[in-house]
């Protein structure tokens, strides 16, 4: 990586900006139950299946900054207008992008978005439906909760592509439902059905076509009794809780520059008995 794709890559405004004339369709944020502490955000983008352009990624983080600065917010629900959750990555800006540079902006802010919506205060419910493919199901496994409906069409196709996943979905994936299932979905690319995503453990719930908003709504309600302080207050102790393996890897990576460090090597030469007459 260059220079200076390392300087505009720390500028998450810029690539936001940069990226909003990519593309048609919009991802909104839907207050219909905001009353209830419940926020919509719907994917729209129908002549593509929802898929989601450039434009879409600076409309999703748009969604995560509201919602930031929500305090009444308990839970947000996303899933996508009409038939299908999301197609994935918009292909044609795929096909039009393929430098690594491209690719550097289109998964850098997905990456830097998903991150930002997993540390929400809120806890997050995918309500994924139809097509739920490549970039879709980044999206889904981002979410704290995954609910399908009957008619998922649920697929890693990214290898099918020839990439992999670039918004976190491996690592998402994996610390979810385990190492070997994990690398089965994302070196097959199958197809899973709802019940399938039940069995495997990456949903937690099935809801029916004609009415998986309401059945999806009554599900979240069930998470939403407690007050909002305790709400918020559980989601982050659970989602703080996942900085264990961070923490252990910063253990580590602050540990060796110490190992055969000159204060190192003396106290070693010591030959230092900690422990004065012991046998
Ligand atoms: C970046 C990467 C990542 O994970 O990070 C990705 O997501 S790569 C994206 C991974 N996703 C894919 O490869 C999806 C490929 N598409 C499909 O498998 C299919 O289109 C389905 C999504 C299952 C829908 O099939 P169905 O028969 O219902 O409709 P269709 O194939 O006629 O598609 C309707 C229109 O939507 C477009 N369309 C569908 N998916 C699209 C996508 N991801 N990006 C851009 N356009 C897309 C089709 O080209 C077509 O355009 P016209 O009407 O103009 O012909």
């Amino acid at each position: 990586m260059d220079r200076n794709t390392e300087e505009i890559l720390v500028d998450m405004d810029q690539i936001a900006f940069n990226m909003l004339k990519h593309g048609d369709g919009e991802i909104v944020l839907l207050e219909t139950y905001c009353n209830e502490g419940i926020a919509i955000i719907e994917i729209n983008n129908p002549g593509k299946r929802n898929a989601i352009s450039g434009k879409m990624m600076s409309d999703f983080r748009n969604c995560i900054t509201k919602l930031e600065s929500w305090k009444q917010g308990k839970a947000v629900i996303i899933l996508g207008r009409g038939q299908n959750f999301c197609s994935g990555g918009d292909l044609d800006f795929v096909k039009n992008h393929p430098t690594q540079k491209g690719g550097l902006y289109f998964s850098t802010l997905m990456r830097d978005i998903l991150k930002r919506l997993e540390q929400l205060p809120l806890f997050s419910v995918a309500l994924v439906h139809g097509a739920t493919l490549g970039g879709g199901t980044e999206v889904a496994v981002a979410c704290d909760y995954i609910l399908v409906s009957e008619d998922v069409k649920f697929a890693f196709v990214q290898g099918k592509l020839g990439i992999i996943t670039a918004w976190g979905a491996a690592t998402r994936l994996t610390k979810a439902i385990g190492t070997k299932k994990a690398l089965d979905l994302l070196l097959t690319s199958r197809i899973l059905t709802a019940q399938e995503c039940l069995d495997i453990g990456l949903a937690s719930g099935i809801v029916t076509e004609e009415n998986k908003l309401e059945d999806c709504l009554e599900w979240t309600r069930r998470r939403t009794r407690h007050s909002c302080n305790v709400t918020r207050a559980f989601k982050l102790a659970v989602s703080q809780s996942n900085l264990f393996d961070e923490s252990l890897r910063n253990e580590l990576e602050l540990f060796l520059p110490l190992w055969g460090c000159p204060e190192n090597r003396e106290a070693l030469s010591k030959n230092i008995k900690h422990v004065n007459g012991h046998k």
